[in-house]
């Protein structure tokens, strides 16, 4: 299986989001990455559902949706209701992870868990093969334009291992700091999507950049 490339919106031009959202769609990315902060697991606050709800009707692409919140098992229904195609939660923030899981998918939803940079790979055992993806965080959350954290490609590494060892067909997401050349680094170690923001919207060819990031 080829590579997906999501881009991150979060680094886009908010005050153009519709020429962002039709550049993503022109492109060769295979889906959109959209960022959710609260303020309260991250110290930043990004944006909310009347946003989302926005970008869901111009968007053609799925929708990858990167929950930094707490609690994010109380807003099921709500990302069901925008249509998200992938709902990543964090371990951090989930006591009852596995309901959670369960209940994602019971919406009809993909089921993403996604571990900071501290948490190791190792906790995942017992939930790993009831999952849809792993989302590695490559830098802390909650800001775009940030220094990918190398030990990221050994976690990826790690956790490979893993998904082989149980026969599991989770997928492995990178984000943070991803450009073409630590790109080329989490693939090399096991990663199967690769999101961007500032590496794609911060050029002044984007779909160049998405194209690039794509054929890696
Ligand atoms: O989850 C995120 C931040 O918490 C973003 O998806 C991520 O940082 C993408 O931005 P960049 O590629 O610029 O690092
Ligand atoms: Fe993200």
């Amino acid at each position: 299986m080829t590579h997906k490339i999501a881009p991150s919106l979060l680094s886009a031009d908010f005050g153009n989001l519709q020429a962002a959202i039709e550049m993503v769609n022109q492109s060769e990315a295979d889906w959109l990455h959209l960022d959710i902060m609260d303020g309260v697991f991250v110290p930043n606050i990004s944006f909310g559902f009347p946003v989302l709800k926005y970008v869901k009707e111009i968007s053609t692409k799925p929708l990858d949706v990167h929950l930094m919140i707490t609690d994010p098992i109380k807003f099921i229904k709500e990302i069901k209701g925008i249509g998200a195609y992938m709902m990543n939660v964090h371990y951090e923030t989930c006591v009852h992870l596995h309901r959670t899981v369960e209940q994602i998918r019971e919406n009809g939803m993909k089921a993403g868990v996604t571990l900071n940079p501290h948490t190791p790979v190792s906790l995942l055992e017992d939930i790993v093969s009831d999952v849809d993806m792993v989302l590695i965080m490559s830098v802390n959350p909650g800001f775009g334009g940030q220094k990918f954290i190398e030990h990221s490609t050994e976690k990826i590494s790690v956790l490979k291992e893993m998904i082989l060892r149980k026969n599991a067909n989770t997928l492995i997401e990178v984000d943070g700091g991803i450009n073409l050349d630590t790109g080329k680094k989490v693939l090399t170690a096991g990663a199967d999507i690769l999101v961007a923001g500032n590496a794609i919207f911060s050029t002044p060819d984007p779909m160049q950049m998405i194209a690039k990031l794509k054929t890696l």
